[in-house]
């Protein structure tokens, strides 16, 4: 695995360890409550799970903590910032970016510029290189740059950097997903379901990718996902959401060997 050096310096944190803290997060589609009362805190370091059974409403809650979605009730606060109904990119300049389950194909770039893009729309900034914008590449475009080739690097797909994201496959695009969120070098990281439909192999690369993140550079994630395996290997706290609400908070082996979880969600696997 290749390294890169992180220009990480924690500059946002302001609030002593806690990254993100929800209150009282509610949200219904029409009269389907969703997400009902949700309240959570995430330490700055840690790697979080979140589990639940399908349509528990894990994606809705990601979707109101990082602004895609106006929370009807609640607050939701980044490095002690107050972001609660602000746009995405405004989330992502207090230092909170989520990922999707389904990444986007990006017609008709190559995965350089999808890169180079993928931080000009997660932070609204116009970061496009000569290339693209035919302007003078400045200094941080030219950083931008850098760093985009060293994420690729990291993540063994550098090799695909001029091919279209079109030719990717599934696995690759989901690495891509990753490179792409980290060029915006948030403090926090939402991952919904960062290894869904990828083999075993490819399962445990991501494993290794976000605990060197985690680690060494010291990202904190906040992760969505069903393989249960790869999700308690890696994830100091778990949360289970159960139609809407936070059943339980523990760690994988409390979470594991409660019958509540076993019925509702671990049962079924
Ligand atoms: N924009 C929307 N409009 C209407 N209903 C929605 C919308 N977004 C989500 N829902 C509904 O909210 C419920 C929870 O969906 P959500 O995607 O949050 O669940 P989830 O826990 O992430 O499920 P899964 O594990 O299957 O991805 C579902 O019933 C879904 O249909």
């Amino acid at each position: 695995m290749s390294s890169f050096e992180l220009t990480y310096d924690g500059a946002n944190l302001q609030k002593e360890n806690t990254v993100l803290e929800v209150a009282g997060l509610k949200k219904s589609f029409g009269g389907l409550v969703v997400t009902d009362d949700v309240s959570l805190a995430i330490e700055s370091g840690s790697i979080t799970g979140m589990i639940g059974p399908n349509g528990a409403g894990k994606s809705t809650l990601f979707n109101q903590i990082s602004g895609f979605y106006d929370p009807d009730d609640g607050t939701v606060e980044v490095n002690g910032t107050d972001v609660t109904g602000k746009q995405p990119n405004k989330i992502v300049q207090e230092g909170l970016l989520r990922t999707f389950q389904t990444p986007r194909r990006l017609e008709k770039m190559t995965v350089r510029e999808a890169m180079l893009v993928g931080a000009q729309s997660q932070l609204g900034e116009s970061i496009l290189p000569l290339w693209i914008s035919g302007a003078e590449v400045t200094r941080e475009e030219r950083a931008n740059l850098e760093r985009a080739m060293e994420l690729l690097e990291f993540f063994e797909i550098d090799h695909l950097a001029t091919e279209p994201t079109t030719s990717l496959s599934g696995g690759q695009m989901k690495l891509l997903a990753l490179a792409r969120a980290l060029m915006a070098e948030p403090d926090i990281l939402l991952l919904d379901e960062p290894v869904a439909g990828i083999n075993p192999t490819l399962v445990n690369q991501i494993a290794g990718f976000i605990e060197e993140l985690n680690q060494e550079q010291g990202y904190t994630f906040f992760i969505i996902e069903h393989d249960i395996e790869f999700l308690m290997g890696l994830a100091e706290e778990v949360i289970v959401l159960n139609q809407g609400r936070v059943l339980l908070e523990g760690t994988p082996e409390t979470v594991q060997s409660d019958e509540r979880v076993i019925n509702a969600y671990l049962g079924d696997m």
